[in-house]
């Protein structure tokens, strides 16, 4: 369980996460949203123990994070930060097995074991002696995800392991740049993880990818949860009007399970030329 209360942080005078206070379940696939600049990565970094002067409270278990030594939160989450920039010619297999860093001092056949099975998982495994560098945008991204899989898994298969209150996987956009298919797959694999008991959080952009997986979501605006609950209570054309600014309607559809979120047509968030000539007139 993660218990955040009154949590705030400040970078010089800027309050950048004002009071935020959310609670997220194992078995619960929890999605962060809300404008730019919301905080929805400091909070997941602040989460992750890269920001320690915060102010509040952040629980594992409810244990206090600043308590748990850094070893052990290695052990315990996984972080798919928004960019990670690697300037060495690092091959696909090495990147995947730096998730396994925080197990050994020198790599079993187990490590290895699951970082095959994790880029198995994220189809790359045909790539593991390529530089990392030389791949697309989208196949470094299915990398990463290989990655915070190899730092989570405990066995090479993703059945009878109950990572129930041991696990949390903290995903920063972690589709950005794949295409479709591996959206899904990527977002399925989290599914699967929550359903093994791993608390996942995990920050998204796209209404529909949000609509389809979340069982929960927090919205952030200005640093400050705006609302939470399940898909049906948050996104709701009102909610999305007030922290977004956007108009849009939430259709229900006989062949889709989840509603689907349509904006207006395009041009609509600015004036015509028209209605300035009016205004300047
Ligand atoms: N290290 C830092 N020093 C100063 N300000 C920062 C720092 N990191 C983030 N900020 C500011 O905090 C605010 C929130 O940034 P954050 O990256 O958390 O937003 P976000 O909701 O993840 O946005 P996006 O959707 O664009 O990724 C922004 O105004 C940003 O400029």
């Amino acid at each position: 369980m993660l218990g955040i209360k009154e949590l705030s942080l400040f970078f010089g005078a800027a309050r950048i996460l004002d009071r935020v206070q959310l609670q997220a379940r194992p078995g619960e696939l929890c999605v962060l949203m809300g404008p730019n600049g919301a905080g929805k990565s400091t909070l997941l970094r602040t989460i992750a123990g890269e920001y320690i002067h915060y102010r509040g409270s952040i629980t594992l278990n409810g244990r206090e994070l600043h308590q748990i030594p850094v070893a052990a939160q290695a052990r315990q989450r996984a972080v798919l930060g928004q960019q990670l920039v690697l300037q060495m010619p690092f091959t696909v297999m090495e990147v995947a097995g730096m998730g396994r860093y925080a197990y050994y001092t020198r790599e079993t056949s187990l490590d290895k074991a699951i970082v095959t099975y994790a880029l198995q998982l994220l189809q790359v495994y045909d790539l593991k002696d390529r530089s990392y560098l030389t791949l697309s945008g989208g196949q470094q991204q299915r990398v990463q995800m290989a990655r915070v899989l190899s730092q989570l898994l405990e066995a090479p298969d993703l059945d009878g392991v109950d990572y129930t209150g041991r696990k949390m996987l903290l995903l920063d956009e972690p589709v950005t740049g794949m295409d479709i298919l591996h959206q899904q797959l990527s977002l399925q694999l989290a599914t699967r993880l929550s359903q093994q008991g791993v608390l996942v959080l995990a920050v998204l952009h796209d209404f529909q990818l949000a609509a389809a997986y979340a069982q929960r979501i927090f919205l952030l605006k200005e640093g400050r949860l705006f609302t939470q609950g399940d898909v049906a209570n948050v996104l709701t054309s009102a909610y999305i009007k007030s922290c977004f600014g956007v108009e849009v309607s939430v259709l229900h559809h006989p062949d889709c399970v989840y509603p689907l979120v349509a904006t207006s047509p395009a041009g609509a968030l600015f004036p015509s030329p028209a209605d300035k000539a009016i205004n300047v007139y």
